[in-house]
């Protein structure tokens, strides 16, 4: 298939106020040639023109006098890399009134992005990563009592500020990729807000400056949240990336992966063999058929290209591979939008975009989360435009039409506004809000949902009311509170205690706050292998009792010293490094329990307890089987229909009821992660 491509112009373009176009002294600088320092290739002249560099004093100006500002600046103009090096220079990770030594934080939506950035900013400096520049993410943190600079994930500063609303670790927060609009980053931002109109309430001096980035940022938005802060715009770039539409609408939705894989091996034929690939694809389904796709039809035409996948759930040392360069072989990797933002891939000079992203969007009515398959917005686009042309000229192909763009929603739709509210909820009561009325919200989800939340946090004893008005975590909330996994899930620890069989719970949740442990999910092996393994593990209860015995397995082969783990667990189509996740977080989540003083109880072989904890924790999510249907109705709204997940040991299983621990939806409805119940047990719950 050929496919027919408009050129659409440039990237970009969207800023003004102060300039700082270094386009004149690209042409000298092509290629890095200087200084070979950790495996990255580095070179000062190219930093010195960054635009960023080049308004250098008016951006640290702005930055020393105002508490809040807000900077944006195209994508690979040097705000990741350089502002925080700017601030640490000038001495800004020092409290701006008493002098005291703190740190600076950057927080980003992924992982890759800020270890990629540690490293990176680590490597110009010229000192190793973890000591003056470091990252922090869960299970992960290279940081000494030296790190004046830290990367971190959005979702670790919130815990920092869970435990202290003052965060007075940090001289300066820097909110990176502001745009995404995750719900880590928004509920960060509105304790900010709340920090500052606290601070402003007892005099406080300056002590905490904030700043907020994105080449794509509402800016106007963000600065009204901030009482009118600062905006300070950089404008220019650094390399062009050209862009090229589809000349009319893409009407192939089901053939993504092909498509994409059609364009790879038409641009193969086009690009010189150095120039890398980069394809955004929804989720790692679609990513693994693409990788496979493109190795066979590769192998069968001759051709010198080499696939790889990226995608949240895989190992890091997978993630990393992305980085090694091949000489003589095109790289073409496949990734979600993990590659959208902040990261550098060398060798990069081509984006493919398919134009969808897979998220997720809380369903309030049945209270449920589904997975969903949308078009990206316009913001997105171009981030995704973006990683093409940071070294060199690039080229970006959107494979849907500029009619289709211009369609798009400019920026994403934030996700508090479609997820649940209760985590939110609870975190603002945790710090010492009461009142929903007076919480400040970037974009206010409707009252409706807020007043759901409210109902569900009550419904599960997490909050109480106060006598004179308004709300507070009760007990349980702030035990909640504390524990890295959803608050619904977490019903089942308290449900299990009672129940005594909370060590069984504890390892439940482990696991479904981690990612699939069968490898297929990863591409390691061929599906029927994984199917094969699922078998193996088979349990009559449903898929959380075979979690149990996944789990035991595993602890007896890492026991077992003379074997060689890896190779046992991979022969039986299991994944070591996602186990080994679970592990970890069962780990947390146990010392959690202790440091609480919970009854650590275990039910042994009979699953009973556990089934019946389950029913009770999660009881909206009861489904009974409808013969005439050959599937399960929702016991909350008989009109939701659903299957059990094909990947389920109850799959095919006429069970008469069953509770599922999420659902799914694509083309069709699925629960996952189901437990034979038995309805009876429902009369009792209320
Ligand atoms: N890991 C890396 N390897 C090679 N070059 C890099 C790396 N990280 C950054 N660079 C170079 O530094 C430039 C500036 O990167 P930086 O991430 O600071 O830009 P940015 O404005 O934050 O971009 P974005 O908005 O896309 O995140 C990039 O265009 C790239 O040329």
């Amino acid at each position: 298939m050929r496919l027919e491509v408009m050129n659409g112009g440039k990237a970009g373009n969207s800023v003004t106020t102060a300039s700082a176009s270094n386009s004149s002294n690209i042409s000298k600088l092509n290629g890095f040639n200087n200084k070979q320092f950790d495996g990255i290739k580095l070179d000062k002249d190219f930093i010195a023109n960054l635009p960023v560099r080049l308004v250098e004093d008016e951006v640290l100006k702005v930055i020393k006098e105002n508490e809040v500002c807000i900077i944006i600046g195209e994508t690979g103009s040097g705000k990741s890399t350089q502002i925080p090096q700017i601030c640490l220079d000038a001495g800004l990770h020092k409290c701006p009134t008493t002098g005291v030594e703190k740190k600076i934080i950057v927080t980003q939506p992924r992982r890759i992005a800020a270890s990629a950035l540690a490293k990176r900013v680590a490597s110009e400096r010229n000192v190793k990563t973890g000591t003056e520049v470091g990252f922090k993410f869960r299970f992960e943190n290279v940081t000494s009592n030296e790190t004046k600079l830290i990367y971190a994930t959005d979702g670790i500063l919130l815990a920092d500020a869970m435990k202290d609303p003052f965060l007075t670790d940090y001289s300066m927060v820097i909110i990176d990729e502001a745009h995404e609009r995750g719900l880590s980053s928004d509920t960060l931002l509105m304790i900010l807000k709340i920090l500052n109109r606290k601070k402003e309430k007892i005099g406080n001096e300056l002590s905490l400056r904030i700043v907020i980035m994105s080449a794509t940022v509402e800016a106007e938005k963000f600065s009204k949240f901030f009482n009118n802060a600062k905006i300070f715009a950089i404008e220019g770039r650094t390399y062009e990336t050209k862009l090229f539409y589809l000349s009319r609408p893409n009407l192939q939705e089901g053939n993504m992966v092909s498509m994409c894989v059609d364009c790879v091996l038409q641009l193969d034929k086009e690009e010189p063999v150095e120039h890398d690939f980069l394809v955004f694809l929804p989720g790692f389904e679609e990513i693994n058929s693409a990788v496979k796709l493109t190795a066979q039809r590769s192998k069968e035409k001759g051709l010198t290209l080499i696939a790889f996948p990226l995608y949240a759930s895989l190992s890091l040392a997978r993630q990393a591979q992305i980085y090694q360069k091949q000489s003589k072989l095109r790289k073409v990797i496949y990734a979600t939008n993990i590659a959208e933002t902040s990261i550098t891939i060398p060798g990069i000079r081509v984006v493919i975009d398919s134009g969808k992203v897979r998220q997720k969007e809380f369903v309030h009515d049945l209270k449920y989360d589904k997975l969903v398959t949308v078009n990206v917005s316009q913001a997105q686009a171009m981030q995704r435009a973006g990683r093409a042309g940071r070294e060199n000229a690039g080229k970006c192909y959107r494979l849907y039409s500029l009619e289709e763009y211009n369609k798009m929603l400019k920026m994403p739709v934030p996700e508090v506004l479609r997820s649940n509210l209760t985590s939110v909820i609870l975190t603002f009561l945790k710090i010492g809000m009461k009142q929903t009325k007076s919480m400040s919200w970037l974009d206010s989800p409707s009252k409706d949902k807020i007043m759901a939340a409210m109902r569900q946090l009550k419904e599960y004893d997490l909050i109480t009311k106060l006598p004179d008005k308004g709300y507070a975590c009760s007990e349980r909330g702030n035990i909640v509170s504390e524990f890295p996994i959803d608050p619904v899930l977490c019903l089942l620890l308290f449900k299990a205690e009672k129940n005594r069989c909370l060590v069984e719970a504890i390892t439940i949740l482990a696991f479904l706050s981690s990612d699939p442990v069968f490898t297929n999910d990863s591409g390691d092996l061929e599906d029927k292998k994984a199917d094969e393994a699922r078998r193996k593990f088979s349990c009559n209860e449903g898929d959380l009792a075979r979690m149990l015995s996944i789990y035991s397995f595993y602890k007896s082969f890492k026991k077992n010293k003379n074997t060689s783990l890896k190779g046992d667990l991979h022969r039986y189509g299991l994944n070591e490094v996602r186990l080994g996740t679970v592990f970890k977080v069962r780990k947390q989540i146990n010392t959690l329990c202790l440091n609480l003083q919970l009854k650590m109880e275990s039910c042994g072989q009979d699953l009973l307890p556990l089934r019946k904890s389950v029913a009770e924790a999660w009881p909206y999510n009861l489904c009974l089987f409808d013969p005439e249907i050959n599937g399960y109705r929702l016991a909350s709204d008989k009109k939701t229909i659903c299957k059990v997940h094909p990947t389920s040991c109850l799959a095919g299983v006429r069970a008469h009821a069953i509770v599922f621990s999420s659902m799914m939806e694509t083309t069709e409805r699925y629960a996952k992660d189901v437990t034979l119940v038995d309805p009876s047990w429902f009369k009792h719950i209320s």
